[in-house]
């Protein structure tokens, strides 16, 4: 049987031919993403699903996918999928890392203009014949300076036009090299330096749990009065109502806003604001981008469902058919050990070492390698895969080092993952066993054994009585199961690593008795996205 594709948002229809000369069966039904209750109707009778944003792939829509194999978003931002909820599933979401960047940074560009001469406004006040020159004063761009918040593809077109325009330029991001930044011209700050110093700000960066809210009252009262601020990334970046405060008090002179909080907004109260250019997600609206994409995310998509290929997958590695069996636990492997060093790490990772003792070095380590360097970036940035993690952390001027040698020790095979950032190194080793899980077997070089569940909480300590006593209980007080506590010390009464598996998330407000302990060093609750029993 054919598989058969639905189109459920509008994509060019280059996309919808490309899939027809593969041999698959396509329903382009381009507005079925706005329609919730008839996209579940019709999800169970899929192989494919071809989206942009306005579907929501969520886990409701998933459940009922029951024939779903891959979800491609013509486009870059997967905030609209439940990835987590897919890969549990085991369907594969691909996007199309770089078909859209340029139009979308010449559309921040476009608003940082709009928004500076006030283009809108003017235009509207011209075509009523009013002739209203002495109304619109504007704003000069040359010598300006521009705050870009996240500086990867997007950010970093956005930096190359406006240094072409003569501005002086300053970007936060927690990936950003100084080599990078050197090599871009621009000139890597703290959030806090380039709130300080920027008169317009764009932001850049994917929404995740650390991005949410970046703009607010705090951060707003942290700029220059007078400043810009452009957002084509993701509405949830702002919170608009600090937003329209700032804009009520003239501390913002101007806003240009392609995203908001809640899409399609049709009643937005940043709607009729004074200097506030508002454009209904348009970032990626160029029939030179939507080529693109659309081109790119049909043949991806055509490729996995009839000949089994993985590429530009956020949750799959890409690996052929006949080494799939053997490496993907290791995948796996390797993705949760660059998970752990993300979550645990703030500051800016400057050095990888990848070590393949035994069995795992003669596996497809690229692939390995790739697995571990998306793991170790995703707390950054959602919407990397196997794909991109190399080439950004290339980009970033990360060194990645990989060490192959015979077997070490009493594992068949292990994988030993090394970090260094400006101020500290960190380390961590696991395997898997014949039941093709993962396990961690060595942290900050203390052994232990632990196994890889959906939610942990790691702490370091020294190694004194009473911890497992007051973890153990504070997980009991809070209704939280324990399915499985690891612990490891380097000697008795030295330094002290547990791993808890735990059914549940830790509870936030709990941490702080934790950390309270005074034996405690550090306490962190993590994820993984690993499927479980
Ligand atoms: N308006 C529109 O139509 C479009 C919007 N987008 C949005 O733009 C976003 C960025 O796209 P790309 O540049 O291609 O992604 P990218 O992954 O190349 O770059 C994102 C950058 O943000 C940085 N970042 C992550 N967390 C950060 C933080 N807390 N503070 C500062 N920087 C942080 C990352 O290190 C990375 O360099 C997408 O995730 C998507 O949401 C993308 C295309 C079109
Ligand atoms: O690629 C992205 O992340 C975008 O936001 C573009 O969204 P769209 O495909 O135009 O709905």
């Amino acid at each position: 049987m054919a598989p058969r594709v639905l189109v459920s948002d509008k994509l060019s229809p280059t996309a919808v031919q490309i899939f027809k000369d593969r041999g698959i069966e396509v329903d382009y039904l381009p507005d079925l993403g706005k329609d919730k209750e008839k996209l579940l109707q019709v999800i169970g009778q899929y192989d494919g699903l071809a989206i942009r944003s306005a579907t929501k792939v969520t886990e409701k829509l998933i459940a009922a996918a029951t024939r779903l194999k891959v979800v491609g978003r013509a486009g870059i931002g997967v905030d609209n999928v439940d990835i987590p909820a897919a890969s549990r599933r085991g369907i594969i979401v691909m996007n199309t890392p770089f078909g859209n960047s340029i139009t979308t940074a010449e559309h921040a560009i476009a608003l940082m203009f709009a928004v500076a001469r006030q283009i809108p406004e003017a235009n509207a006040s011209t075509h009523e014949g009013k002739w209203e020159k002495n109304r619109f004063m504007g704003v000069e761009i040359t010598g300006k300076t521009l705050g870009i918040i996240g500086a990867g593809n997007i950010g970093s077109i956005v930096a190359t036009r406006a240094l072409g325009l003569k501005m002086h330029v300053v970007a936060f991001d927690p990936f950003l090299s100084e080599s990078r930044a050197e090599e871009l011209g621009v000139e890597k700050v703290e959030l806090d330096e380039l709130f300080a110093r920027a008169d317009f700000i764009t932001l850049h960066t994917p929404l995740t749990d650390k991005t949410r809210n970046i703009i607010n009252a705090g951060s707003l009262a942290r700029m220059k009065d007078g400043v810009r601020i452009i957002n084509c990334a993701r509405g949830g970046l702002i919170v608009e109502a600090d937003l329209i405060a700032a804009l009520e008090s003239g501390k913002v002179a101007g806003a240009g806003i392609d995203v908001f909080a809640a899409e399609p907004a049709t009643d937005n109260p940043l709607f009729g604001m004074k200097n506030v250019v508002c454009t209904p997600h348009l970032g990626a609206a160029t029939s030179e981008a939507q080529e693109n994409v659309a081109l790119q995310v049909a043949e991806q998509m055509s490729d996995y469902l009839v000949k089994g290929a993985v590429a530009n997958a956020i949750n799959m590695p890409s690996i052929t058919a006949e080494e799939a069996p053997r490496l993907k636990p290791f995948v796996k492997l390797a993705e949760v050990l660059g998970s752990f060093i993300g979550q645990v790490t703030d500051d800016p990772i400057k050095e990888v070492e990848i070590l393949f003792d035994g069995s795992t070095a003669q596996m497809n380590t690229k692939a390995l390698i790739s697995a571990a360097l998306a793991g170790l970036i995703r707390p950054q940035m959602a919407d990397v895969n196997m794909v991109s993690a190399p080439i950004m952390v290339k980009e970033r001027g990360i060194i990645v080092a990989e060490v192959k040698r015979d077997k070490s020790g009493v594992f068949d095979g292990y994988i030993k993952l090394t970090v260094k950032t400006e101020h500290r190194q960190r380390a961590i080793a696991g395997t898997c066993f014949s039941d093709g899980k993962p396990r961690f077997i060595q942290i900050k070089g203390i052994n232990l054994d632990a196994e890889v569940g959906r939610h942990m909480l790691y702490t370091t300590n020294s190694d004194a009585p009473g911890i497992i006593g007051l973890l153990g209980t504070l997980c009991g007080k809070n209704n939280v199961n324990i399915a499985n506590f690891a612990l490891g010390r380097d000697r008795p009464g030295g330094d002290a690593i547990a791993l808890l598996y735990l059914d549940g998330p830790f509870p936030e407000n709990v941490l702080a008795q934790v950390r309270a302990h005074e034996a405690i060093d550090s306490a962190k609750p993590l994820q993984f996205d690993v499927n479980e029993l």
